[in-house]
């Protein structure tokens, strides 16, 4: 590792400062407790485990048997409180995080990130470009409280840059919208500027559409954190996989952090009713006007959202974009649903298993 950080350069911020006890910030800052705790950030997630980074180096965390359904749940970008012996003591709870359905399972959770401030959706102006993709990914973004960052790439292989960057700032006026060649890093600097000290950003975006050449560009000559490992893959063979937490600090400046893991790359939509909703905010109040509280928006009379398609304020794709985004989410949610009732079901036989074995016991059975 070339150079430790301090704990405001790891993505240190009062939100988390305030969830420690006044004990527990004791033992932080006494050198000589015997049972000190350090805190960490979980920079890496293996196989074997996490890798924790710290103001005084990196390391393997451990953990007690006990702990593995806590410690099963941690991501790249947590905090941790651990003890000398690097063994975890507890998680600081989370400011934001990124899941995604388990891969083969409809309705388990994984944990991809946490604690991102900022997400920059990576989408191309070529034939890449694609406003629903962009309102998914939004979405994601609302459901997490990340603030999103729209970045549009390959700006020099489109005729039609300024039209392709209002159809997108139309998705929301408020909106941060930056229009690239993110070949050229003159028109990267000004992205640094959601970077700075203490704050952590992440990248979703299709394949090819140029995160790894804005990570290039953003982290230009900057130290890196820690350096590229090595490691045996599960054929035994030696990859290098480089960190999943990057660190920006250029020259004298010093900069956030970039949480740049695979996961991250593939994220799809889950269960994020909310950060749907909030997306879409002007067809949830629209929906509202509607003369019936029930109203289909097809047919009926009184419906504010046909009035807004035909007067122009609403267009067509957007409005099926939500109601696709929609859709998705009933299905996440009904096999929530199906899961819950299952795990009750499942609840209920095992107590009365125990009932049954209890008296048993008693010998009243
Ligand atoms: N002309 C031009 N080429 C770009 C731009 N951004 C990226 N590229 C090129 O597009 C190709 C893909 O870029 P990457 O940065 O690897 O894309 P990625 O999103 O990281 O792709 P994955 O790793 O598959 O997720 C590379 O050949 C880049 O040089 C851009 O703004 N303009
Ligand atoms: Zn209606």
């Amino acid at each position: 590792m070339s150079e430790s950080p301090s704990l405001i350069q790891l993505g240190w911020q009062p939100f988390f400062q305030q969830q420690l006890s006044l004990d527990e910030m004791e033992l932080i800052s006494d050198d000589n407790a015997d049972d000190r705790l350090i805190i960490g950030r979980v920079i890496e997630q293996h196989r074997s485990g996490m890798i924790v980074l710290t103001t005084s180096g990196q390391w393997a965390m451990s953990q007690t048997a006990h702990q593995a359904s806590v410690t099963d749940r941690l991501c790249v970008g947590d905090w941790v409180l651990c003890d000398q012996q690097h063994k975890f003591v507890r998680l600081l709870e989370r400011k934001s995080v990124f899941q995604r359905k388990a891969p083969g399972s409809k309705v388990e959770s994984q944990l991809i990130s946490a604690n991102v401030d900022s997400l920059f959706i990576v989408c191309s102006l070529n034939n890449d470009f694609n406003l629903s993709r962009i309102e998914r990914y939004l979405s994601l973004a609302n459901e997490s409280q990340v603030t999103p960052i729209v970045i549009l790439t390959k700006a020099d292989q489109c005729d039609d840059v300024a039209d392709k960057t209002l159809l997108v700032q139309s998705l929301n006026p408020l909106m941060m919208v930056h229009s690239v060649n993110a070949l050229d890093e003159t028109e990267i600097l000004p992205l640094l500027d959601y970077c700075k000290q203490g704050q952590t950003i992440a990248l979703l975006g299709s394949s090819g559409v140029g995160k790894s050449t804005l990570v290039n560009g953003l982290l230009g000559s900057s130290t890196q954190l820690t350096s590229a490992i090595r490691e045996d893959d599960s054929k035994g063979r030696h990859t290098t996989t480089s960190r999943a937490l990057k660190w920006m600090s250029r020259g004298d400046q010093s900069g956030g952090l970039i949480l740049d893991t695979p996961g991250m790359r593939e994220l799809q939509l889950g269960a994020c009713e909310q950060g749907v909703s909030e997306t879409f905010s002007e067809i949830t109040q629209l929906a509202s006007q509607c003369r019936f509280s029930d109203c289909q928006h097809q047919a009926e009379p009184g419906c504010a959202i046909q009035a807004a398609l035909a007067s122009g304020e609403l267009t067509e794709r957007r409005l099926i974009s939500y109601q696709k985004l929609m859709r998705e989410q009933a299905l996440n949610g009904a096999t929530l649903a199906q899961k819950r009732a299952k795990d009750k079901a499942l609840g209920k036989m095992i107590n009365s298993v125990q009932t049954a074995s209890r008296s048993r016991k008693k010998g009243d059975y």
